[in-house]
Parts: C-alpha cells; structure tokens; sequence
C-alpha cells in the first residue's frame, strides 16, 4: 500500500455507513466495514486503523464506543462520529458519548447535506468535518475529498453535529406540511423559523450561532425538507396522509433519528426554557396529543411578536 493511503474501518453497515465506504474507497484507502453481523470482532478489525468511522444510528453509540473502550487502537487514530441524534436519559449527542468513553484520541463530527442515495449514486455533494483539532479534521478532509464529495473543515464539531441531528425533527414537520399540500410560503416559513430553533439549543450546547448557517445548519436543513430521500421528511409525510407514526415508521426504509430526537429534544427545551414552538408541535403530534390540523392551527395562532 502506498504510504498515503490509509486504513480506515466504517462502522455500520446501513444507508450511511455504506456511502461513506464507498466515498473512502474512491480515493483507493483501504476500507473495511464492521457490522453487528461480522465474524472478526470489531478490536481485531480496528487494530490497525488510521481512522474509525462510526455511522450507527443512535441507538448503538453507546454500545460501540463501549466495545472500542477497550480495543488496542494505535495512538494516532482518529475518531469520525457521523450519526445525527441525541441519546435519550443521558440527553448526549454522539460526539459527546465518544469523548466521555474515549477521550484520549482525535475526535472529529461528519456531517452536511449528505442524501446517502445520491452519494451512492455519484452526485455531487459536500459535508463539513469538524474537530477541535485542526490536524484530526484535515486528515479526515483528506481522506473524503474526492471530485464528487468536497469536504470542508471546521472547528465547531458541536454545532456541527447538532445542524444535523436537529433538522430531523423539522424534517418531519416540513413532510408534513407537504403532505398537506400547505404551498411554498408555508414550506419557507416552517424551515426559516425552524433555523432559529434550532440555533437557539445549538447555543445552549456551546455551538457557535454562525455555525448553523453553513452546509452541516442551513444546508442539510434544505436537503432533508427537500427531498423525498429523506426517511425523516417520509414520515411526517405519511402522517399526513393519514398513517399512525407507527404505521409511518414501518414504510420507511431505515433509521428515521427525529422521532427519538424529538423526545429528548422536548426533555431539554423544558428543562432549560428555550422555546423550540415547531419542534414542540412535531413532539406533540408525534405522542398523538393533537392532531396536525391542530398543529398548524396552533402554529399559525401563536402570540404575535417580533421577528427577533
Ligand atoms: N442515510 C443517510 O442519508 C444519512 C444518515 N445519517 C445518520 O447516520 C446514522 C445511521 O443512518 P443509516 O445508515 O441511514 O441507518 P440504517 O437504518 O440504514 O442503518 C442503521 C445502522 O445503525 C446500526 N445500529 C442500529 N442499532 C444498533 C445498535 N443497537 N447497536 C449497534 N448498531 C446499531 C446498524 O448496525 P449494523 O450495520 O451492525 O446492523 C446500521 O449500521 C443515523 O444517525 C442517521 O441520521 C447521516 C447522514 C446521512
Ligand atoms: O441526514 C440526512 C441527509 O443529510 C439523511 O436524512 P434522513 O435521515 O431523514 O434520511
């Protein structure tokens, strides 16, 4: 092997973990991909790793960084977080869980307007991979970079990761506003309202505010309420054609992250009295506490007040 190639393991065979294979293997890196399914263990396969790259749904972090705890990584390896949730009880995004159970290697978030079909497909596309350690996240630029895929650098990973992982929430309330064939101005005021949400808990997290209006804020709020590839969009879309958030979760191929997001969401927006109206409606709804007629009127009708 070349000496610039690199080793790198993806974590997570589903939609994701597949596309950013194949990203790496573009670029004629050595990728190998480990699943819950695989016959060597998950310490034999990442032995030898320059960079790990964990693309399991949120649900399974906790439970692989705790397996890689007590992996024998090489000292220089990279850590790639690119799941999009938060953990329920302990209210942690991904990059937060790596950190606490491994925080003695580079950390770096992967995340932007990143439609796996399309990566697979071989459309153009750009994400944002950010650490606190420059050298982690150009090494990871690197390793991506292709003339499909353009990755860009960035030293916020918190509101990186939180621009991807609060959009679902929106997602399916944008779903279902284009499920009620609501128009265009509803669509835009839904999204543009929903940014400054979203911002508000970023803010609460550390995030930097301008953070939000780059490829991993605005730009994958746009992709995912944009597109029917979108398995978050699918599901407020199902329900407004009438299908219970079971019934809509059951058509949808793959991990939907803003159902569970929107529940711990919801656990810290009380908690810490930050107004998130659009997501509370999504969370609402989504227990089946009203009705999304009820939602929209409810959003339509709130108190009038500054745009500010
Ligand atoms: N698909 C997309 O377009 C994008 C997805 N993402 C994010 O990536 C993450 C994965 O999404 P995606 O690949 O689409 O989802 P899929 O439903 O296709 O795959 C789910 C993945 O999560 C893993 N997983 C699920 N439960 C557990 C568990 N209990 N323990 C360990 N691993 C588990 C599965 O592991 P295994 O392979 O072992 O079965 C599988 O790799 C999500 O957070 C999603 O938001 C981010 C950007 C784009
Ligand atoms: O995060 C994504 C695109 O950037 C994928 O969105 P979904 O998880 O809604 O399919």
């Amino acid at each position: 092997m070349k000496s610039d190639l690199k080793n790198v393991t993806i974590i997570g065979s589903g939609a994701w973990g597949s596309a950013l294979a194949t990203l790496v293997q573009t670029n004629q890196h050595h990728v190998q991909i480990w699943s819950r399914q695989s016959q060597l263990s998950l310490a034999e396969m990442v032995s030898n790793s320059d960079a790990i790259v964990s693309a399991v749904s949120i649900k399974g972090v906790r439970a692989i960084a705790e397996k890689l705890q007590t992996a024998k990584l090489q000292p220089h390896t990279v850590l790639v977080s690119a799941t999009k949730g938060l953990e329920p009880v302990t209210r942690q995004t991904p990059s937060q869980i790596w950190r606490s159970l491994i925080p003695d290697h580079p950390l770096v978030v992967l995340s932007g307007p990143n439609l796996s079909k399309e990566i697979m497909m071989g459309q153009p596309a750009a994400t944002v991979v950010a650490s606190t350690e420059a050298s982690a996240a150009q090494f990871i630029q690197n390793i991506f970079a292709s003339r499909n895929f353009r990755v860009y650098t960035n030293s916020d990973p918190i509101g990186v990761e939180l621009g991807g992982t609060l959009k679902n929430v929106i997602a399916i309330a944008v779903g279902a506003c284009d499920g009620l064939n609501l128009g265009t101005n509803a669509k835009s005021a839904l999204i543009t309202r929903s940014l400054i949400e979203i911002i508000r808990v970023g803010v609460y997290f550390g995030a930097q505010p301008e953070t939000f209006w780059g490829l991993s804020g605005l730009g994958d709020l746009l992709a995912t309420c944009n597109s029917n590839l979108s398995r978050n969009y699918q599901v407020g879309y199902a329900i407004a054609q009438g299908l219970s958030l079971e019934e809509a979760i059951a058509n949808v191929q793959g991990t939907a992250e803003g159902v569970n997001t929107a529940n711990v969401l919801i656990e810290i927006s009380d908690r810490e009295k930050i107004s998130v109206p659009v997501s509370r409606y999504v969370y609402r709804l989504l227990k089946g506490e009203i009705t999304l007629q009820q939602a929209v009127e409810g959003l339509m009708e709130r108190d009038l007040k500054p745009e500010n």
